[in-house]
Protein backbone atom coordinates (compact mmCIF):
# COMPACT_ATOMS: atom_id res chain seq x y z
CA UNK A 1 0.00 0.00 0.00
CA UNK A 2 1.13 3.64 -0.51
CA UNK A 3 -0.40 6.01 1.91
CA UNK A 4 -0.03 9.82 0.91
CA UNK A 5 -1.11 11.80 3.70
CA UNK A 6 -2.46 15.24 2.17
CA UNK A 7 -3.29 18.88 4.17
CA UNK A 8 -7.26 19.07 3.52
CA UNK A 9 -9.78 17.48 1.15
CA UNK A 10 -9.51 19.59 -1.99
CA UNK A 11 -5.48 18.37 -1.98
CA UNK A 12 -6.74 14.76 -1.79
CA UNK A 13 -9.69 15.33 -4.58
CA UNK A 14 -6.58 17.27 -6.69
CA UNK A 15 -4.33 13.94 -6.41
CA UNK A 16 -7.22 11.31 -6.97
CA UNK A 17 -7.94 13.29 -10.21
CA UNK A 18 -4.67 13.46 -10.98
CA UNK A 19 -4.45 9.98 -11.26
CA UNK A 20 -7.85 9.38 -12.90
CA UNK A 21 -6.45 12.05 -15.51
CA UNK A 22 -3.47 10.26 -16.30
CA UNK A 23 -5.22 6.81 -16.88
CA UNK A 24 -7.98 8.18 -18.96
CA UNK A 25 -5.70 10.41 -21.34
CA UNK A 26 -3.41 7.26 -21.63
CA UNK A 27 -6.29 5.42 -23.83
CA UNK A 28 -9.60 3.57 -23.13
CA UNK A 29 -9.92 3.71 -19.50
CA UNK A 30 -12.31 1.27 -17.52
CA UNK A 31 -13.35 3.24 -13.92
CA UNK A 32 -15.06 1.70 -10.69
CA UNK A 33 -16.73 4.65 -9.21
CA UNK A 34 -18.02 4.46 -5.76
CA UNK A 35 -21.02 6.68 -4.11
CA UNK A 36 -20.92 8.37 -0.51
CA UNK A 37 -19.53 11.96 0.24
CA UNK A 38 -15.86 11.18 -0.27
CA UNK A 39 -15.19 11.14 -3.68
CA UNK A 40 -17.27 14.18 -4.96
CA UNK A 41 -14.88 16.53 -4.69
CA UNK A 42 -13.13 14.33 -6.65
CA UNK A 43 -15.63 14.17 -9.49
CA UNK A 44 -16.07 17.85 -8.98
CA UNK A 45 -12.47 18.04 -9.97
CA UNK A 46 -12.68 15.59 -13.09
CA UNK A 47 -16.00 17.66 -14.39
CA UNK A 48 -13.78 20.87 -13.99
CA UNK A 49 -10.84 19.36 -15.77
CA UNK A 50 -13.43 18.00 -18.71
CA UNK A 51 -14.62 21.84 -19.05
CA UNK A 52 -11.77 23.56 -18.81
CA UNK A 53 -8.52 21.34 -19.83
CA UNK A 54 -10.72 19.22 -22.31
CA UNK A 55 -10.53 15.68 -20.23
CA UNK A 56 -12.75 13.40 -22.13
CA UNK A 57 -14.15 10.53 -20.92
CA UNK A 58 -15.32 9.62 -24.72
CA UNK A 59 -13.37 6.45 -24.84
CA UNK A 60 -13.85 5.45 -21.33
CA UNK A 61 -16.02 2.98 -19.41
CA UNK A 62 -17.47 3.10 -15.74
CA UNK A 63 -18.68 0.27 -13.33
CA UNK A 64 -20.59 1.10 -10.14
CA UNK A 65 -19.53 -0.62 -7.03
CA UNK A 66 -22.71 -1.22 -5.71
CA UNK A 67 -26.86 -0.65 -5.58
CA UNK A 68 -29.51 -0.52 -2.97
CA UNK A 69 -32.19 -3.53 -3.33
CA UNK A 70 -35.45 -2.65 -4.28
CA UNK A 71 -34.85 0.89 -4.87
CA UNK A 72 -35.97 1.44 -8.63
CA UNK A 73 -33.62 2.61 -11.03
CA UNK A 74 -34.67 6.07 -11.64
CA UNK A 75 -35.21 6.76 -7.48
CA UNK A 76 -32.78 9.91 -6.88
CA UNK A 77 -30.98 7.97 -4.37
CA UNK A 78 -30.49 4.57 -6.17
CA UNK A 79 -26.27 4.41 -6.52
CA UNK A 80 -27.56 4.56 -10.28
CA UNK A 81 -29.21 7.91 -10.08
CA UNK A 82 -26.22 9.35 -8.04
CA UNK A 83 -23.22 8.51 -10.28
CA UNK A 84 -25.03 10.07 -13.16
CA UNK A 85 -26.04 13.11 -11.33
CA UNK A 86 -22.72 13.62 -9.70
CA UNK A 87 -20.37 12.38 -12.64
CA UNK A 88 -20.93 10.89 -15.16
CA UNK A 89 -23.82 13.04 -16.90
CA UNK A 90 -21.60 16.17 -16.28
CA UNK A 91 -18.79 14.90 -18.65
CA UNK A 92 -19.17 12.97 -21.94
CA UNK A 93 -18.58 9.21 -21.23
CA UNK A 94 -20.94 7.69 -24.62
CA UNK A 95 -24.36 6.65 -24.64
CA UNK A 96 -24.22 2.75 -22.63
CA UNK A 97 -20.66 3.19 -21.52
CA UNK A 98 -21.77 3.28 -17.45
CA UNK A 99 -22.32 0.26 -16.05
CA UNK A 100 -25.10 -0.27 -12.96
CA UNK A 101 -26.12 -3.07 -11.28
CA UNK A 102 -30.13 -3.43 -11.34
CA UNK A 103 -30.88 -3.08 -7.59
CA UNK A 104 -34.60 -3.80 -9.20
CA UNK A 105 -33.93 -7.28 -10.87
CA UNK A 106 -36.23 -9.71 -10.60
CA UNK A 107 -33.31 -12.37 -9.99
CA UNK A 108 -30.67 -10.60 -7.64
CA UNK A 109 -28.40 -13.59 -7.89
CA UNK A 110 -28.18 -13.82 -11.76
CA UNK A 111 -27.76 -10.22 -11.90
CA UNK A 112 -24.95 -10.02 -9.60
CA UNK A 113 -23.19 -13.09 -11.84
CA UNK A 114 -24.10 -10.65 -15.04
CA UNK A 115 -22.32 -7.79 -13.58
CA UNK A 116 -19.15 -9.49 -12.61
CA UNK A 117 -19.55 -10.78 -16.09
CA UNK A 118 -20.02 -7.50 -17.64
CA UNK A 119 -16.70 -6.13 -15.82
CA UNK A 120 -14.43 -9.02 -17.19
CA UNK A 121 -16.22 -8.42 -20.60
CA UNK A 122 -14.73 -4.93 -20.92
CA UNK A 123 -11.18 -5.84 -19.52
CA UNK A 124 -11.18 -5.94 -15.87
CA UNK A 125 -11.27 -2.31 -14.06
CA UNK A 126 -8.07 0.23 -13.91
CA UNK A 127 -8.68 2.42 -11.70
CA UNK A 128 -10.93 1.91 -8.56
CA UNK A 129 -12.09 4.86 -6.65
CA UNK A 130 -13.32 3.66 -2.95
CA UNK A 131 -14.65 5.37 0.21
CA UNK A 132 -14.75 3.63 3.29
CA UNK A 133 -17.55 3.23 6.07
CA UNK A 134 -17.29 4.16 9.66
CA UNK A 135 -17.15 0.44 10.33
CA UNK A 136 -14.32 -0.34 7.54
CA UNK A 137 -16.62 -1.29 5.17
CA UNK A 138 -15.57 -0.61 1.30
CA UNK A 139 -18.84 -0.97 -1.34
CA UNK A 140 -21.10 -2.55 1.07
CA UNK A 141 -18.97 -5.18 2.11
CA UNK A 142 -19.84 -5.26 5.64
CA UNK A 143 -17.70 -6.57 8.83
CA UNK A 144 -17.38 -10.46 8.38
CA UNK A 145 -17.89 -10.01 4.25
CA UNK A 146 -15.67 -13.09 2.90
CA UNK A 147 -12.34 -11.51 1.63
CA UNK A 148 -13.09 -13.59 -1.35
CA UNK A 149 -16.04 -12.75 -2.18
CA UNK A 150 -17.90 -11.92 -5.88
CA UNK A 151 -21.21 -9.23 -6.39
CA UNK A 152 -23.63 -10.79 -4.19
CA UNK A 153 -26.54 -9.65 -1.92
CA UNK A 154 -25.32 -8.02 1.47
CA UNK A 155 -27.60 -7.08 4.56
CA UNK A 156 -26.58 -3.99 5.80
CA UNK A 157 -25.84 -3.01 9.42
CA UNK A 158 -27.95 -0.64 11.28
CA UNK A 159 -24.81 1.64 11.76
CA UNK A 160 -24.12 1.89 7.82
CA UNK A 161 -28.29 2.40 7.66
CA UNK A 162 -28.25 5.14 10.37
CA UNK A 163 -24.49 6.49 8.38
CA UNK A 164 -26.65 6.38 5.03
CA UNK A 165 -30.16 7.86 6.62
CA UNK A 166 -29.04 11.54 5.86
CA UNK A 167 -30.03 10.78 2.26
CA UNK A 168 -33.93 9.71 2.72
CA UNK A 169 -36.70 11.38 4.03
CA UNK A 170 -36.46 8.99 7.14
CA UNK A 171 -34.16 6.43 8.58
CA UNK A 172 -36.63 3.82 7.77
CA UNK A 173 -36.49 4.16 4.27
CA UNK A 174 -33.00 2.95 3.83
CA UNK A 175 -33.26 -0.19 2.13
CA UNK A 176 -31.79 -3.44 4.56
CA UNK A 177 -30.27 -5.13 1.79
CA UNK A 178 -27.66 -4.23 -1.39
CA UNK A 179 -26.07 -5.78 -4.00
CA UNK A 180 -22.71 -5.07 -3.88
CA UNK A 181 -19.20 -6.17 -5.71
CA UNK A 182 -17.91 -8.09 -3.18
CA UNK A 183 -14.00 -8.19 -1.74
CA UNK A 184 -12.67 -10.68 -4.39
CA UNK A 185 -14.24 -8.68 -6.87
CA UNK A 186 -12.88 -5.11 -6.31
CA UNK A 187 -9.20 -6.80 -5.18
CA UNK A 188 -9.19 -7.61 -9.46
CA UNK A 189 -9.06 -3.80 -10.30
CA UNK A 190 -5.51 -2.84 -11.57
CA UNK A 191 -4.96 0.03 -9.11
CA UNK A 192 -7.11 1.08 -6.23
CA UNK A 193 -7.29 4.49 -4.82
CA UNK A 194 -9.05 4.44 -1.39
CA UNK A 195 -10.21 7.72 -0.11
CA UNK A 196 -10.82 8.40 3.53
CA UNK A 197 -12.15 12.26 4.62
CA UNK A 198 -12.04 13.49 8.25
CA UNK A 199 -11.97 12.20 11.96
CA UNK A 200 -14.78 9.89 11.86
CA UNK A 201 -13.02 7.38 9.02
CA UNK A 202 -9.86 7.75 11.59
CA UNK A 203 -10.35 4.61 13.04
CA UNK A 204 -11.64 2.76 10.28
CA UNK A 205 -8.47 3.82 7.74
CA UNK A 206 -6.42 2.74 10.78
CA UNK A 207 -7.91 -0.48 10.67
CA UNK A 208 -7.68 -0.82 7.00
CA UNK A 209 -3.85 0.48 6.76
CA UNK A 210 -2.27 -0.90 10.00
CA UNK A 211 -4.72 -3.30 11.72
CA UNK A 212 -4.58 -7.04 11.24
CA UNK A 213 -5.88 -8.21 7.65
CA UNK A 214 -9.03 -9.20 8.85
CA UNK A 215 -12.58 -9.70 7.74
CA UNK A 216 -13.45 -7.42 10.86
CA UNK A 217 -12.39 -4.81 8.66
CA UNK A 218 -13.22 -5.27 5.37
CA UNK A 219 -11.23 -2.44 3.60
CA UNK A 220 -7.82 -4.33 5.16
CA UNK A 221 -8.38 -6.59 2.43
CA UNK A 222 -6.71 -4.37 0.15
CA UNK A 223 -3.64 -5.34 2.33
CA UNK A 224 -3.36 -8.27 -0.09
CA UNK A 225 -3.80 -5.99 -3.38
CA UNK A 226 -0.36 -4.97 -5.65
CA UNK A 227 -1.34 -1.86 -6.16
CA UNK A 228 -3.54 0.81 -3.80
CA UNK A 229 -2.79 4.41 -3.15
CA UNK A 230 -4.44 5.43 0.25
CA UNK A 231 -5.35 8.98 -0.32
CA UNK A 232 -6.15 10.96 3.41
CA UNK A 233 -6.63 14.31 5.09
CA UNK A 234 -4.55 15.10 8.06
CA UNK A 235 -8.09 14.00 10.12
CA UNK A 236 -8.84 10.89 8.40
CA UNK A 237 -4.68 10.01 9.22
CA UNK A 238 -4.89 10.99 13.06
CA UNK A 239 -4.90 7.24 14.17
CA UNK A 240 -2.62 5.50 11.84
CA UNK A 241 0.61 5.31 14.07
CA UNK A 242 3.22 5.61 10.99
CA UNK A 243 2.50 8.97 9.36
CA UNK A 244 6.69 9.38 9.49
CA UNK A 245 7.30 6.50 7.72
CA UNK A 246 4.70 7.26 5.23
CA UNK A 247 6.02 10.80 4.31
CA UNK A 248 9.37 9.30 3.99
CA UNK A 249 8.72 7.17 1.55
CA UNK A 250 6.82 9.51 -0.08
CA UNK A 251 9.58 12.23 -0.48
CA UNK A 252 11.80 9.42 -1.85
CA UNK A 253 9.46 8.76 -4.82
CA UNK A 254 9.82 11.10 -7.81
CA UNK A 255 5.44 11.14 -8.02
CA UNK A 256 2.96 8.59 -7.47
CA UNK A 257 3.52 8.63 -11.35
CA UNK A 258 6.34 6.94 -11.21
CA UNK A 259 4.19 3.58 -10.74
N1 LIG B 1 -21.67 2.00 -0.23
C1 LIG B 1 -21.14 3.28 0.12
C2 LIG B 1 -19.63 3.19 0.17
O1 LIG B 1 -19.13 2.97 -1.14
C3 LIG B 1 -19.06 4.47 0.76
O2 LIG B 1 -17.65 4.40 0.77
C4 LIG B 1 -19.57 4.65 2.15
C5 LIG B 1 -19.00 5.88 2.85
O3 LIG B 1 -19.75 7.01 2.51
P1 LIG B 1 -19.26 8.50 2.69
O4 LIG B 1 -18.22 8.72 1.67
O5 LIG B 1 -20.49 9.31 2.44
O6 LIG B 1 -18.75 8.61 4.08
O7 LIG B 1 -20.99 4.82 2.06
C6 LIG B 1 -21.73 3.80 1.43
O8 LIG B 1 -21.92 2.79 2.36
Amino acid sequence: MEIIVLPDADAVAATAADIIEARVRRGPAVLGLATGSTPLGTYAELIRRHRERGLSFAQAQAFTLDEYLGLPAEHPESYRSVIRREFTDNVDFAEGAVHSIDGQAEDPEAEAERYDASIAAAGGIDVQILGIGTDGHIGFNEPMSSLASRTRIKTLTEQTRKDNARFFPSPDDVPHHVLTQGLGTIREARHILLIGLGAAKAEAIAAAVEGPLAALCPASALQLHPHTTVLVDTDAASRLEHTEYYQYTHSQKPSWQAY
